[in-house]
């Protein structure tokens, strides 16, 4: 169960022995019609995949917490749970205030709208009332860079390009909780950066708490104070960032 609340706590985060199963089918099928057809005769056998596997940690209020794995390994899954995206087969994670989701490039966005349209949509999504939007509408298309394309359906867009418009829409308050996924990988190297001098405009104000995923050690090490290293769907190490991303490496040599 995932579950959202204001009492204060020293945490932010408490993820409590979550395991994420996914029904698998254990054949593959083609098309929609082999699935049904497969559904009725009762031919369709799924198998469980366990993507997590009984973890538990907890995030302070204000800590920068990178998390790490090889492709597959359960981050965004886990991501997902912590948004209240996912809910957890078993265990519960705690969250302790509103939090910017930036886990899922295009969610929340629909493609046939305009850019300036989608902003309206995704704010309202993200809590914003529409005369805060109004308000903050030049501050989200100058920080996007993308003053030109406001008016031009979002499906035209690149996928750097709604990057930038999702990044812009997330920030433009200071969230209690910051989630970044890997989707700013897509944006350019100047944005990226760009990007993250805003994370450390927050990460400075001692009041966002921050998770951050990224294939890039560097960029964690750089960014986070403490990593966790789900592998497999394990929790393999959680720690100071530099132990932890240390380790991470060395599995390679
Ligand atoms: N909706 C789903 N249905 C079935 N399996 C899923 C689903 N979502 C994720 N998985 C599986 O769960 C596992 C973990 O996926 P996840 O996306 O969390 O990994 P990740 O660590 O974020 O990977 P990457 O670094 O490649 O982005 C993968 O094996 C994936 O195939």
């Amino acid at each position: 169960m995932a579950s959202s609340v204001n009492e204060t706590s020293e945490y932010a985060i408490e993820v409590n022995d979550v395991t994420m199963i996914f029904n698998m089918a254990s054949e593959s099928l083609t098309n929609l019609k082999e699935y049904f057809i497969k559904l009725i005769r009762r031919e369709l056998f799924f198998k469980e995949f366990r993507a997590l596997k009984n973890i538990s940690f907890k995030v302070r209020r204000g800590e920068v917490v990178g998390l790490v794995g090889t492709n597959g390994s359960g981050k965004s899954t886990m991501l997902k749970i912590i948004a209240g995206v996912l809910e957890p087969s078993e265990g519960e994670c705690v969250v302790r205030g509103n939090i910017a989701p930036l886990i899922e490039l295009g969610a929340g966005f629909d493609p046939e709208l305009t850019a300036r349209e989608n902003i309206y949509l995704n704010g309202s999504l993200l809590g914003y009332t529409k005369e805060f939007i109004d308000d903050n509408l030049e501050g989200i298309i100058e920080f996007a860079e993308l003053q030109d394309f406001m008016d031009m359906p979002l499906k035209n867009f690149s996928s750097g390009m709604t990057a930038r418009i999702a990044f812009a829409i997330a920030t433009i308050t200071e969230p209690d909780i910051l989630i970044v996924d890997e989707t700013l990988s897509v944006g350019d190297v100047f944005f990226q950066e760009k990007c993250e001098r805003r994370i450390q405009r927050f990460i400075e104000s001692g009041d966002v708490t921050v998770l951050f995923v990224s294939h890039s050690i560097s960029q964690v090490e750089r960014i986070c104070q403490r990593a966790i290293w789900i592998e497999k769907g394990d929790l393999r190490m959680d720690g100071p960032v530099n132990e932890v991303c240390e380790a991470y490496r060395n599995q390679f040599n």
